[in-house]
């Protein structure tokens, strides 16, 4: 019998309840997941807010159930101040026969950051949020993780400026099928991904020369509709790219893009012209001259020549901010990969993930 109380309420706009300990009060909406609606709380216990998010059934489909198993194990092995963290776990269901839903409770923030990139941001405030992801990116690679889906819907920051990535990404050789009505956005995925290439951990900083792109801006960098189109975008921005990268890929593609007329590759001053960046500072000339550098480095087409995530760190853009309890500790230990190829029925997914919420303390 577990000793917490719960109870259950109505959350105005959701169409479900939540049942939660009773610690948890002022429950309000503040947003709807692929996996399932996020509520506000204030959690009595400590006075701080919180926010909570329901998982109906997480075990109903083999999809949901990996990505809910594998949400909540990375959840509890990645601890750093840019990723989310896991500040508690319940079921009300006391058995496994009733188990149906299962909450998660995460330090809550104010907004993600589709909300800020429209938003005119400084240099101080542009480098400090891509140095936060670059921190936090660095940190689940260190863990053996690549993310492979970021973007700004997928980052959560506060007023302060503080910022944390929210999830983790897909798994490896699962295909991102969604059957929910959501559109899978594929905007930050990096060429070599587009083009079925082998990858590594430097899609992530292509997602990051993106997002830095759109933080300057408010604009999608490349808003491609369908892999193609977003090779199209990408290739008709950055001109075509040259032989050492075509040469590596598979044939059928590598005369895809032979058939294609070649594009002529800009200057960075052109792509971005200064009047995109913050101006008005004191060295706001300087600091623009470093941002675009660095994006510049972050957006190389071919991922041989694009800078490693330290690199990054250590580039005068964002070497300014650079600490090394954020900017340069490692996961103590590195994610099993094994449970992202498990193949497990409805019911052993169910006994798995009960035994993960009930274990949890
Ligand atoms: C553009 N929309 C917003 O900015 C609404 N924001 C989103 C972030 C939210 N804060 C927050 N803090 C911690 C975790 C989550 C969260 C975790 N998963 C989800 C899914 C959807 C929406 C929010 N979340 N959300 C506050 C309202």
């Amino acid at each position: 019998m577990s000793d917490t109380e719960f109870y259950s309420t109505t959350v105005p706009r959701a169409d479900t309840d939540f049942t939660v300990p009773k610690r948890y009060s002022e429950l309000k909406m503040i947003g709807r997941g692929a996996q399932g609606i996020v509520c506000s709380a204030l959690d009595t216990q400590y006075g701080v807010k919180v926010a909570i998010k329901k998982f109906m059934k997480p075990f109903q489909t083999q999809i949901h159930a990996k990505r809910a198993f594998r949400e909540i194990k990375l959840m509890q092995l990645l601890r750093h101040r840019n990723i989310i963290s896991l500040l508690n776990l319940f079921t009300p269901s006391e058995s496994i026969d009733g188990f149906t839903d299962m909450y998660v409770v995460m330090d809550l923030m104010d907004a993600n950051l589709c909300r800020v990139v429209n938003t005119q941001l400084d240099h101080e405030r542009v480098s400090y949020l891509l140095y936060q992801v670059l921190c936090a990116i660095r940190y689940m690679h260190s863990a053996g993780i690549i993310h492979r889906d970021l973007k700004p819907s997928n980052i959560v920051v506060k007023e302060d400026c503080s910022l944390k990535i929210l999830d983790f990404g897909l798994a490896r050789n699962v295909g991102n099928f969604m059957m929910t009505p959501y559109v899978v956005t594929r905007y930050y995925r990096a060429p070599e991904v587009i083009l079925g290439m082998p990858y590594d951990q430097k899609v992530d900083v292509w997602a990051c020369g993106c997002i830095l792109y759109q933080l300057y801006t408010g604009r999608v960098f490349f808003p491609g509709s369908d892999h193609i189109d977003q090779w199209h975008q990408i290739t008709s921005v950055l001109g075509t790219p040259d032989d050492t990268f075509i040469d590596r890929l598979m044939d059928t593609v590598k005369t895809y893009i032979r058939s294609k007329p070649r594009v002529h590759r800009p200057t960075w001053e052109e792509l971005v012209p200064d009047h995109l960046f913050p101006s008005g500072g004191p060295n706001d000339a300087q600091r623009t001259r470093e941002g675009r550098d660095l994006m510049s480095r972050m957006l190389e087409i071919d991922p041989l020549k694009r800078l490693t995530i330290d690199q990054c760190l250590q580039h005068p853009y964002v070497r300014c901010w650079y600490r090394q309890e954020e900017a340069s500790v490692n996961c103590p230990e590195t994610y099993n990969h094994g449970i992202d190829e498990v193949e497990l029925n409805p019911e052993q997914w169910k006994e798995l993930i009960f035994s993960e919420v009930t274990e949890f303390q």
